[in-house]
């Protein structure tokens, strides 16, 4: 049997990378593909690498149109998903890539993101402590922000472990412009993005801060404070996290090193580099792999941890479809590669 999918904000990046990876996904069918104003046009005018659908029509996105499918993914922008998610029935499996369902605190919500919160749903970081259990049994996912992945799954480690509090967590990260989708942005017109590295969303005012600060108190941290600082950075895709914070006392780079060999010793895409070399954001392109290291800073007595990821893979739809496979009670990496592309 195969599983039918329908996906909304086909036109967009994170829909087009969902397509991607489900036009080599042996256990579904595409059906109808949806997105806002360029309903009415062919989808390979929007997305020419994905030639096996190049003559799809593109549709409006409504109920009548997701209907009839088991999955439903949802790649729209911030504060659109919750109206046609709550238009499906329950028993779809739907797959929200945005933001609208990732908070469980709606004052967080209101904050960060000024609108009325839509609900709290599972959320799609299948490493988390007792989360594929929780994505197993589920028919709607939250999936995470890009950020969010690659700092939760850097410090991820060394807070199971205790070696840090989750206070004075500090995460500089730098994304590829794929990241901020396909609207322009002013300061993501090339003539400023090419050739140049720049800072956004200083100070604290970033909507991913609530996010990361949720999953460290998930994994354990008590009353974590984080200063996050997104940078923009001339690639395409790629996200890589430079992720401090102070150990407590008596943690040696022999614990470190431990830590963090053990708590990935079995993630299928989570890979922990030898001693000693670093995450290169190249290394995972096209994969829904995760390069991760750590070390100690002995002098300022920080872990310095770094992660990086394809923002557009593991950070959105490879995540959102290694958490599909749990739910569908596939094998969790079905339709996925931890290869890499280099050079
Ligand atoms: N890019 C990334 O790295 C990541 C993105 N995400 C999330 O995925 C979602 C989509 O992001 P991204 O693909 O980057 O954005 P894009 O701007 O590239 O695409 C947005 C998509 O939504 C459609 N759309 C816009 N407005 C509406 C509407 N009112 N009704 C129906 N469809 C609409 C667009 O269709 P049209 O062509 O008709 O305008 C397009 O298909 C966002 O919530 C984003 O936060 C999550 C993690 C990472
Ligand atoms: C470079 C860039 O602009 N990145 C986006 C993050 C994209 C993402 O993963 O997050 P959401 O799903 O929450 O949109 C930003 O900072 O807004």
């Amino acid at each position: 049997m195969t599983f039918s999918v329908a996906v909304a904000g086909c036109t967009g990046y994170a829909g087009g990378e969902v397509l991607r990876l489900l036009l080599g996904h042996p256990e579904v069918s595409i059906g109808n593909l949806t997105a806002g104003s360029s309903a009415g046009t062919h989808l390979g005018q929007h997305q020419p690498h994905l030639v096996p659908l190049a003559d799809r029509e593109v549709l409006e996105t409504t109920a009548e149109n997701l209907a009839g499918h088991d999955i439903v993914f949802l790649a729209l922008p911030h504060g659109t998903s919750g109206a046609v998610a709550a238009l499906l029935p329950d028993e779809v499996l739907v797959v929200d890539c945005g933001a609208d369902f990732r908070l469980a605190d709606p004052q967080m919500w209101l904050k960060y993101y000024k609108s009325e919160h839509a609900g709290t749903w599972p959320y799609g970081l299948p490493e988390l402590p007792g989360q594929r259990e929780t994505l197993a049994s589920t028919r709607r996912i939250a999936v995470p922000g890009c950020y969010p992945t690659t700092g939760t799954l850097a410090l991820l480690p060394a807070l199971t472990a205790g070696l840090v509090t989750g206070r004075d967590v500090v995460v500089a990260a730098a994304s590829g412009s794929s990241g901020a989708g396909k609207g322009l942005k002013p300061n993501l017109l090339g003539a400023e993005l090419f050739g140049s590295a720049s800072a956004y969303g200083v100070g604290g005012v970033h909507r991913h801060t609530p996010e990361l600060l949720q999953n460290f108190t998930r994994l354990g941290a008590d009353a974590p404070t984080v200063s996050f600082t997104p940078l923009l950075v001339p690639m395409s895709r790629g996200i890589l996290a430079v992720v401090t914070a102070p150990v407590v006392d008596g943690v040696t780079e022999a614990d470190v090193r431990a830590a963090y060999e053990q708590a990935y010793a079995d993630e299928p895409f989570v890979h922990v580099l030898p001693a000693g070399q670093w995450p290169q954001s190249q290394h995972v392109v096209g994969s829904n792999a995760v390069h991760v290291n750590a070390t100690l800073d002995p002098d300022v007595g920080r872990i310095i941890a770094i992660a990086t990821l394809d923002n557009l893979c593991k950070g959105t739809a490879g995540g959102a479809i290694q958490s599909m496979n749990l739910a569908l009670g596939l094998p969790e990496g079905t339709g996925l590669t931890s290869i890499g592309v280099a050079p």
